[in-house]
């Protein structure tokens, strides 16, 4: 099966209340989607988020680089040839990250589909069923303690609350959802790097003292304080888990040569795609670190790839956070995975399972 052509799109999703992070404020799920053509006629699916905080990605900077960097360079070639698709994608251009992503994802599916097996079982095979948590964004306090209450009305167990615009509101805001839970779910905390070293250990020992229990810290401090986070792990009992500081594989064995972290949150945008992902998965696993799989705010495709991969790499992946299908008011994607609240399941479809993808925009250049 040949790599003839590829193509793009883009697709919109409203989210049902704004996404908001230390970082940025959002309303909709924007998602540039790569269609990978083949001499077979079967269509090979990817898609990433602009994030351009945190990775640097424009949907204007993907187009282009795979366009016209990284997709002439694979054209023509076979996707039995996988690996060396792989390293062509990750070396023809440096950063780039989620437009590297996109493709590998895309580039997984047609080698899926074309040994007729879900994604997930040509990694090594798993479990179809996954449990996500969700995703309380940074608000008024009244407005986080309705969120965390609906959150549990659908049935999640876990909550990962976004903090990180104001120390002391940061610790009333975690203070006032742990006592209104009242240990009906877990929490998790992601400050989206707001904090400095020293008041993340006050903030902290404060809550800790308080009695409130936390799963996890993420991210506290900007992405290139390694020396922070060490700093901090020293410090606190709550596990530090590192989200924008651990991209690639190399940086993921500085955080743990460093003692920097406890957890490494795994996000396809981040570590630019599936092959460098599972090199995290497995290292980490080697020195007994724990992973979640995380995602950007993006769409059910691919997340969809993100899930595959859990599924089969559960011996270092035990955390989820796969939530972003479930923040959008509807999922356009049939015949994938289905993302029902806090319960993710993996079909039996080739590859990703995608059937029809509804509400594509196809994107020409310049656009
Ligand atoms: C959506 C997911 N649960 C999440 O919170 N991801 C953020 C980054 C999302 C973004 O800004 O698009 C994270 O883990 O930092
Ligand atoms: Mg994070």
């Amino acid at each position: 099966m040949k790599i003839t052509a590829i193509r793009f799109a883009k697709l919109e999703v409203p989210l049902k209340t704004p996404f908001k992070t230390a970082m940025r404020t959002v309303e909709n799920i924007t998602d540039l989607v790569v269609i990978v053509e083949t001499d077979s006629g079967e269509l090979g699916y990817g898609a990433a988020p602009a994030t351009p905080v945190i990775t640097g990605d424009t949907h204007g900077s993907m187009f282009y680089v795979i366009d016209k960097v990284i997709g002439p360079q694979i054209l023509g070639r076979d996707i039995e040839d996988l690996n060396n698709i792989c390293h062509i994608i990750q070396h023809a251009v440096v950063g780039n990250s989620s437009a590297k992503a996109a493709l590998e994802i895309a580039m997984y599916d047609l080698w899926a589909k074309h040994y007729k097996a879900p994604l997930y079982k040509m990694l090594g095979g798993g479990d179809t069923h996954l449990r996500t948590d969700v995703t309380i964004s940074v608000d008024h306090i009244d407005k986080m303690l309705d969120d965390a209450t609906l959150a549990l009305s659908r049935g999640f167990e876990i909550l990962k609350i976004k903090i990180g615009t104001n120390i002391e509101k940061d610790i009333a805001r975690v203070n006032a959802i742990y006592k209104e839970l009242d240990k009906r779910a877990t929490i998790r905390l992601d400050v989206n790097q707001g904090w400095t070293a020293k008041q993340t250990v006050y903030a902290i020992q404060k809550l800790e003292k308080m009695g409130v229990e936390l799963e996890l810290i993420e991210q506290p401090v900007k992405s290139n304080d390694i020396e922070g986070l060490r700093y901090i792990s020293q410090r606190i009992v709550t596990p530090v888990m590192a989200d924008e500081s651990a991209f690639s594989p190399l940086q993921v064995i500085e955080l743990i040569r460093t003692g920097a972290a406890d957890i490494i949150n795994i996000k396809l945008m981040k570590s630019a795609g599936l092959s460098q992902a599972i090199k995290i998965a497995d290292l980490s696993e080697l020195h007994n670190i724990p992973c979640m799989i995380g995602c950007m705010l993006e769409g059910s495709i691919s997340v969809a790839a993100a899930a595959h991969l859990a599924s089969a790499k559960t011996s270092s992946i035990s955390l989820i956070d796969l939530d972003g299908p479930t923040l959008g008011q509807y999922d356009p994607v049939e015949g994938g995975v289905n993302f029902e609240h806090s319960h993710i399941e993996l079909g039996q479809g080739p590859g990703l399972g995608i059937k029809t993808i509804k509400g594509l925009q196809e994107l020409t250049w310049p656009f």
